[in-house]
């Protein structure tokens, strides 16, 4: 009887399936389905995820294509599942974690693994409940696409879906459920599990399916006398670095850096408490739960360090040398300030490097720590300054004008010569106009909570191309107002 009922809500999305992460085996994973949610409805919907899978976005915002990706319908072709990791947490061992609250649908031939994030407790979901919030899951959305807009690598969200099912939290509120898409959700994480169980055999398997699948070139590489694992280590190791880069380039303070939390391609993974600056605090902390600040803003790049230290120790046993492993790590130190630097070049529209342009990029940050000065209102305004040649704009944001006056003046030193055009165009491309500010996202959240979900496709739509002007949506670039201070954002989702 269930098995009739069963195929009769079988959903077909069109989609080929691959066996991808699945073919490792039972011992990474336990299948398993969604847990319906009653009554769901749409919250948002990603046209360019959908194109990207190869859905068609008109097709997708059916009944049956809500039945899917909120979890209510079995996908034809799919056998769902949810994996085991494990991780360090706040800088502590926490032993088994896993996906205690996304389930894999799988993986798509073309490549893409498709995750529902909030549906339904799993055998990792510890005390919790397996379910996401509304709150949390439009955040997780909108800044998955906003990071893409940037040219941030991260993982995608196709959609949310709703429903007035009640969740617990601080307070009550109502579930939802992030359909969300990435080459591979693999974490630092599932190497630790493996190897915290000495379970080498599947540590292996594991790292060969890594390098197989997303680093080719390992295979090959001459580094290390062929050693292939230390190569995958150094690889991983230049993608994080030139990831937290980004990351500090653009005001982006991730607020869980767990080893958990880190993907093995170097992708931003796990929207929970996370930040656009606002006014710039080099000391900000966007995590209310992180109480010690070892996930400051300042501090993250150092993290990643030490999180990639952990993933060192895990590849341990296939490196096989100590040494060999440390040398892997060596390149983070090269790599993350000559990405930062390139990054911070392109923010002040410098095509070539020049000597002095580490002192320029420190002096520029120093001013704006100073007097906490809006970050993304800064960049914009002297990219238009460069533009019209008035920097009135910009000086307006200081009470420290003669320091503000010097640093301007040897910024132009370093631009003469070039057409104060070019450099303008280029900054206007590396510096946004729209980032996700606790705020926006906010206002889009109390309005989805009274079901008007259009500040929801507004937003998407101005983040998925933030260097646009966008004429009329000045407003969503402005400043924050004195309510966003107290937005307090904490692990809890
Ligand atoms: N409501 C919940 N129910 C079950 N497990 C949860 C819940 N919230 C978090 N967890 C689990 O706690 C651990 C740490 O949570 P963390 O906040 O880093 O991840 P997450 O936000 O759930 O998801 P992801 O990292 O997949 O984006 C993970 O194993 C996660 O699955
Ligand atoms: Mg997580």
């Amino acid at each position: 009887m269930s098995m009739l009922a069963d195929e009769a809500d079988l959903v077909d999305l069109g989609l080929r399936w691959a066996p991808g992460f699945s073919a490792l085996g039972p011992a990474f994973f336990t299948e398993l389905q969604p847990r319906p949610l009653p009554d769901p409805y749409w919250v948002g919907v990603s046209a360019r995820v959908a194109g990207d899978l190869g859905l068609d976005p008109s097709w997708l915002q059916s009944d049956e294509g809500l039945a899917a990706f909120v979890g209510n319908s079995p996908v034809a072709g799919t056998r769902p599942f949810a994996s085991v990791y494990s991780g360090h947490q706040f800088g502590v061992w926490a032993g088994q974690l896993g996906d205690g609250r996304a389930i894999f649908l799988g993986e798509t031939a073309g490549g893409l693994e498709v995750q529902l994030k909030g549906a339904g407790p799993t055998p990792y979901s510890r005390m919790g409940d397996g379910r996401a919030v509304l709150r949390s899951s439009i955040r997780e959305f909108l800044c998955s696409e906003a990071m893409h807009g940037l040219g941030i690598p991260t993982t995608r969200a196709l959609c949310v879906t709703g429903s007035d099912a009640r969740v617990r939290r601080e307070e009550l509120e109502t579930a939802a459920v992030v359909a969300r898409v990435a080459p591979s959700f693999i974490r630092f994480g599932h190497f630790e599990h493996f190897a915290a169980n000495q379970r080498e055999d599947e540590l292996r398997a594991l790292a060969n399916y890594v390098i197989d699948r997303y680093y080719p070139e390992c295979r090959v590489s001459p580094r290390f006398g062929g050693n292939a694992y230390a190569a995958l280590l150094e690889a991983v190791s230049e993608r994080t670095a030139a990831l937290v880069a980004q990351w500090q380039a653009v005001g982006f303070c991730h607020g869980v850096m767990n080893t958990d939390n880190m993907s093995i391609l170097g992708l931003t993974i796990d929207y929970g408490p996370f930040q656009f600056l606002d006014g710039f605090d080099p000391r900000h902390i966007c995590n209310h739960s992180d109480t010690s600040g070892r996930y400051a803003f300042n501090q993250q790049p150092n993290v990643a360090y030490w999180n990639l230290f952990c993933l060192a120790q895990a590849l341990l046993p296939l490196i096989g040398d100590q040494e060999v492993a440390v040398a892997a790590l060596e390149s983070y130190k090269t790599v993350f300030p000559r990405e930062f630097e390139a990054r911070m070049r392109a923010k002040l529209g410098l095509a070539e490097a020049a000597e002095g342009d580490r002192a320029l990029i420190e002096g520029v940050l120093k001013l704006l720590a100073q007097e906490k000065v809006d970050y993304t209102i800064f960049w914009r305004r002297l990219s238009h300054g460069v533009a019209s040649g008035d920097v009135e704009p910009v000086r307006d944001l200081f009470v420290d004008r003669p320091g503000l006056d010097a640093w301007l003046q040897s910024y132009a030193g370093r631009r003469a010569g070039t057409p104060a055009a070019d450099t303008a165009a280029r900054m206007l491309r590396s510096n946004p106009k729209f980032v996700l500010r606790n705020h926006l996202g906010q206002q889009a959240i109390e309005a989805a909570g009274q079901k008007d979900f259009s500040g929801v496709a507004t937003l998407l739509r101005l983040l998925e191309s933030p260097f646009d002007e966008h004429a009329g949506r000045d407003a969503f670039a402005g400043f924050p107002p004195d309510w966003a201070s107290t937005i307090e954002i904490s692990c809890s989702s």
